[in-house]
């Protein structure tokens, strides 16, 4: 068994950029913070991480019964990694030893190494059999407030519960039916559930090219977009380019605009993996032109749906920057519907659960411009439940729809036709 120190070392730090500085993991990434770390140190950190924040109001319940006083945060981080694992089912010795070695060279607060062995002993004791018994880490007040009042208590619990549970592996096949598939349940939407958990990247048909992975509700716009063959199509806000490859794979001539470089970096990777073609722009999605049969506008958003897989949103996050993201997808719609040709469609949509970024946003929108109809018509066949269409014609996606299948990232999206 290989030494799990320094991955166990990053995760802390990982908790302590998350909990303490309001960093994303994925900013952490980006920045450099596993570098260092041999490739399956990498992988390991990043789970213990994850699965620490998932698990977060579990984990300080359990510690809260042995610490008479807060200790300072580095402290409580590694604490928490200490909890999570001993109640996961570590073996108590290798968890323990580790977490007090971190604690004991720390120059601030080696001092502390005494209690951090004392309290881990007792959770190592008495923590597994009380674990159990807890309830599902609630989300922080400040979203759970807004998703009561959109989707009512009981949605919520759902969705806490779906976050809670994690994200399964979802693919989406090139041409379905063709090329070499991982072995999985294929959703009614089309996508692939992948059953194991393996590194993507040693599945059949990664290297050839033959899918990628997409959750399944996000693999949903293009297909509402029904691109054709030879259409002109522009996929705005189109990093790191799922999308980009569902309508590239329908044969479409299609644009793929993002203001970021380097996630349109990973977009041409993903072109190049999977034999595709499309122009790749790097440009604010404001200052681009042209006229197209079909937009898809993904537009940034609180990115709130999408926590399943990222737990250190609500932590990182207080929502207060959700105001100008909303005022930036206003105007982004309103400008993504000047480059839809006159008889031309479009499809707006965000992988987030609040009504503002999607339900409001189609309103609004449905008022502001009299070319323009919502067409709900089409959802029914991606093969959803239709009574997730939603008033204004949109589809409303949630975490805690297909519980029974594991789920799928809350999304909202709609079908918008322009009058010839
Ligand atoms: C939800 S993600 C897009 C995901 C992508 N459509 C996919 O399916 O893989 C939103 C994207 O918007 C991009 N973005 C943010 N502000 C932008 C702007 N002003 N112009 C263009 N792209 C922007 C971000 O770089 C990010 O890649």
């Amino acid at each position: 068994m290989s030494d799990a120190t320094p991955a166990r070392r990053t995760a802390v730090f990982l908790l302590d950029q998350v909990l303490g500085e309001g960093r994303l993991l994925a900013e952490c990434y980006a920045a450099g913070a596993l570098e260092r770390l041999e490739p399956q140190d990498r992988a390991r950190a990043q789970r213990l991480a994850t699965d620490t924040l998932r698990n977060l109001e579990r984990c300080d319940k359990i510690l809260a019964k042995y610490l008479k006083k807060a200790p300072p945060l580095h402290v409580k981080n590694a604490l928490r990694l200490g909890a999570y694992e001993l109640c996961a089912g570590g073996a108590a010795h290798g968890v323990v030893n580790t977490i007090v070695n971190i604690i004991a060279r720390h120059k601030r607060h080696g001092a502390l190494k005494g209690l951090v062995n004392a309290v881990l002993r007792k959770v190592a004791e008495h923590g597994p059999a009380e674990w159990a018994k807890l309830r599902t880490s609630r989300l922080p007040k400040w979203l759970r407030a807004p998703l009561v009042e959109a989707w009512g208590s009981d949605a919520l619990r759902g969705i806490e519960a779906a976050h809670q549970a994690g994200a399964p592996l979802d693919v989406t096949p090139k041409a379905p039916g063709h090329g070499a598939l991982p072995e999985g349940d294929t959703l009614p939407s089309g996508s692939i559930r992948v059953q194991d958990s393996v590194q993507v990247s040693t599945l059949p048909g990664f290297e050839t090219g033959d899918w990628w992975v997409q959750d399944a509700a996000a693999a949903l716009p293009a297909r509402l977009l029904q691109a054709q063959a030879g259409e002109a199509v522009l996929d705005l806000c189109a990093a790191p380019g799922g999308k980009t490859l569902q309508l590239a794979a329908s044969g479409a001539d299609v644009t793929a605009v993002d203001i970021s470089e380097k996630r349109l970096a990973l977009l041409k990777e993903n072109l190049t993996r999977t034999k595709l073609s499309a122009q790749v722009i790097a440009r604010d999605a404001l200052e681009h032109h042209g006229q197209y049969d079909a937009v898809i506008l993904d537009a940034p958003c609180s990115a709130t749906g999408t926590i399943r897989r990222h737990p250190d949103l609500p932590h990182a996050k207080d929502g207060s920057d959700f105001g100008a993201l909303i005022n930036l997808q206003t105007q982004m719609l309103a400008h993504a519907w000047s480059l839809v040709k006159p008889g031309g469609r479009m499809v707006f949509c965000t992988c987030s659960l609040l009504p503002d970024e999607g339900e409001c946003q189609i309103e609004d929108a449905l008022d502001m411009f009299p070319d323009m109809t919502a067409d709900p018509a089409p959802i029914h066949a991606l093969g959803i439940d239709s009574n997730w269409i939603t008033e204004e014609g949109g589809l409303r996606l949630r975490p805690d729809y297909w519980a029974d299948r594991g789920g799928m990232d809350g999304f909202y999206m709609a079908l918008l036709r322009k009058s010839a």
